[in-house]
């Protein structure tokens, strides 16, 4: 038997359960646990589950693991609450450049606001009804009309076995507001569900709208059930380069888990 202790944060509904491991004393091959510790009934209940460790390229490492167990790609949400998290350990204070697993992020953080740099994304590909893009994890992003009644799902669990196979994609489900505004639902792979908000899923969603030609605006504006978030970038030849995922990332509470 062990104690864990334990932060859980969340940006914009998206929640983790965050460990500082810098002592290297977690057992991150342990599948079985970190699902336990994800449940919501029988563990502390997550989307997913975060380590930070030491990097010595940068002032951390940020290790990610979906709700499902399994270690994944890059999140943008869990990136902004371990921006919040290692200022709150006293790691940094109001920027920082930290490591994960798509490379180096830099990101600032002024009261619970993180804006956090994410990678340049070099493709995107576009289909007659939808798009699909890598922005540190693979997103399916695709309008659909009266978003607040659609099946998110059942329509998110067809597309991201039927469409993408074993390894999967997030899925995201859009309809436009006004000219630079959007209103995104993610069915995440890893969670299996939908989740209230996916960072680098409305990442993909800025930058797939701006590519079909839905905005002109390189600033946007996103709702997600969780909150709003805002993305902006600049486009270079194919490439959409300097991409800023901002918005609010916070610590609900901490404690102590047996397990
Ligand atoms: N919620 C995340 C994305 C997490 C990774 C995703 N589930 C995957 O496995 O691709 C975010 O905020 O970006």
């Amino acid at each position: 038997m062990m104690v864990l202790q334990f932060f859980k944060y969340q940006g914009t509904g998206n929640d983790f359960v965050i460990l500082d491991n810098r002592q290297e004393s977690f057992p991150k091959n342990n599948t079985k646990l970190i699902a336990k510790l994800c449940d919501r009934r029988f563990g502390i209940g997550g989307d997913g589950l975060i380590l930070l460790e030491n990097d010595n390229m940068s002032d951390f490492k940020m290790v990610y693991f979906n709700a499902d167990g399994a270690e994944s790609s890059m999140c943008g949400n869990g990136g902004r609450c371990m921006v919040a998290f290692s200022k709150y350990l006293g790691i940094i204070k109001h920027e920082t450049t930290f490591m994960a697993i798509d490379g180096l992020h830099k990101a600032t953080i002024k009261g619970d606001i993180v804006t956090l740099k994410m990678g340049d994304v070099k493709e995107v590909k576009k289909k007659a009804m939808y798009s699909f893009l890598d922005t540190g994890s693979p997103h399916h992003v695709q309008l659909v009309n009266n978003l607040n009644k659609f099946d998110v799902q059942k329509e998110g669990a067809k597309l991201r076995y039927g469409l993408y196979g074993k390894s999967g994609s997030n899925i995201n489900f859009v309809e436009q507001l006004d000219d630079n505004s959007f209103e995104v639902r993610t069915y995440e792979r890893g969670v299996e569900d939908e989740t209230l908000s996916c960072g680098t899923g409305v990442t993909a969603v800025a930058i797939a709208m701006h590519n079909n030609g839905k905005t002109t605006s390189d600033l946007i504006k996103i709702n997600t059930l969780g909150g709003n978030l805002e993305i902006n970038f600049e486009k270079k030849d194919d490439s959409y380069i300097n991409i800023f995922l901002k918005g609010p990332a916070k610590q609900v509470y901490k404690g102590e888990i047996v397990c």
